[in-house]
């Protein structure tokens, strides 16, 4: 579990980013830091590793202050993705993803073999060990950043924007395999965006911010599309513009729900009724 309590992040040059923050952020799940641009997000997440201090306020993992950790080796501990891959271009794949393992004294054999089952786990050909990250496509510098980031075994993963710079496309299937490594590894994924979709897609807690990361609502996807706190809300995540609005619609074969824009989103099945309990 990592906790924030009462953080405050004041830039030197005045720039208020991140104002008495409170968050509890669940183990082995995924949680979604989603808000415009400056809103703070990014200064959330580089807090986690100790790339940036707070200015005051206590951030905890497991019950301890990362204060107490030295900050190199608490950032080497956590897993940590950024929008561009930040890959070493002069290195290949394999010498990328093994960065941290190397420099924790791991030898080349075993660091090789353990490189080549992270490019299985992320779902790349091994054959791509040798090449630089120039010869690879952007999805595939994004899974390559993904290895690296799993090469320590993290229990942490901080993602920010891993997906933004890659076509709607390829940024689909990695959602996907996003969702498929959280369920398989069960790490504690913090992950930041600022397109709202990919929030409640990814997230088991989604937190919406506004500017100086004052919370706007936090809460499981469904709980916040049923009651958005407010019309920040309402607006931020479209439901005021209709565009999540679903209408059913009954055909010759059963009743479908569509789309503000008339298209079949899915089928609706009377038998299945929750309570929301
Ligand atoms: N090193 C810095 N020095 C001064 N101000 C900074 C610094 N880093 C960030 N800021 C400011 O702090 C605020 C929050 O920035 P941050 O990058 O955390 O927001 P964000 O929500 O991640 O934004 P984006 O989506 O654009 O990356 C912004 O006003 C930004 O300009």
């Amino acid at each position: 579990m990592i906790e924030f309590r009462s953080v405050t992040k004041t830039y030197p040059d005045g720039t208020a980013a991140v104002a008495d923050f409170d968050l509890v952020i669940p183990p082995h799940r995924t949680t979604v830091l989603v808000g415009s641009s400056g809103s703070g997000k990014t200064t959330l997440l580089r807090m986690i590793n100790r790339m940036v201090e707070p200015t005051s306020g206590v951030i905890e993992i497991d019950g301890a202050s990362i204060l107490d950790r030295d900050p190199v080796k608490l950032r080497r501990s956590i897993g940590y993705v950024l929008q561009n891959g930040g890959l070493l271009p002069h290195h290949k794949v394999v010498d990328n993803v093994t960065t941290v393992l190397r420099l924790e004294g791991t030898p080349r054999g075993p660091a090789r073999e353990r490189a080549l089952e992270l490019l299985d786990t992320v779902g790349l050909d091994r054959g791509l060990a040798d090449r630089y990250p120039s010869q690879l496509s952007g999805g595939q510098q994004q899974r390559v950043g993904v290895a690296r980031a799993l090469a320590a075994d993290p229990n942490i993963l901080l993602m920010d924007e891993p997906f933004g710079a890659v076509d709607p496309i390829v940024r689909a299937e990695l959602q996907t395999e996003t969702i498929r490594l959280q369920r398989e590894l069960e790490k504690t994924v913090v992950f930041v965006t600022h397109d709202v979709d990919e929030a409640f897609l990814l997230g088991d807690q989604v937190v919406i911010l506004e500017k100086g990361a004052q919370v706007a609502q936090i809460g499981s996807p469904s709980e916040i599309l049923e009651n958005p706190a407010s019309e920040f809300v309402a607006s931020f995540i479209g439901a005021d513009r209709g565009a999540r609005a679903l209408r059913t619609k009954h055909t010759d074969h059963g009743t479908v729900l569509v789309d503000g824009r008339g298209r079949t989103q899915g089928v609706l099945v009377d038998d299945l009724v929750e309570d929301g309990a």
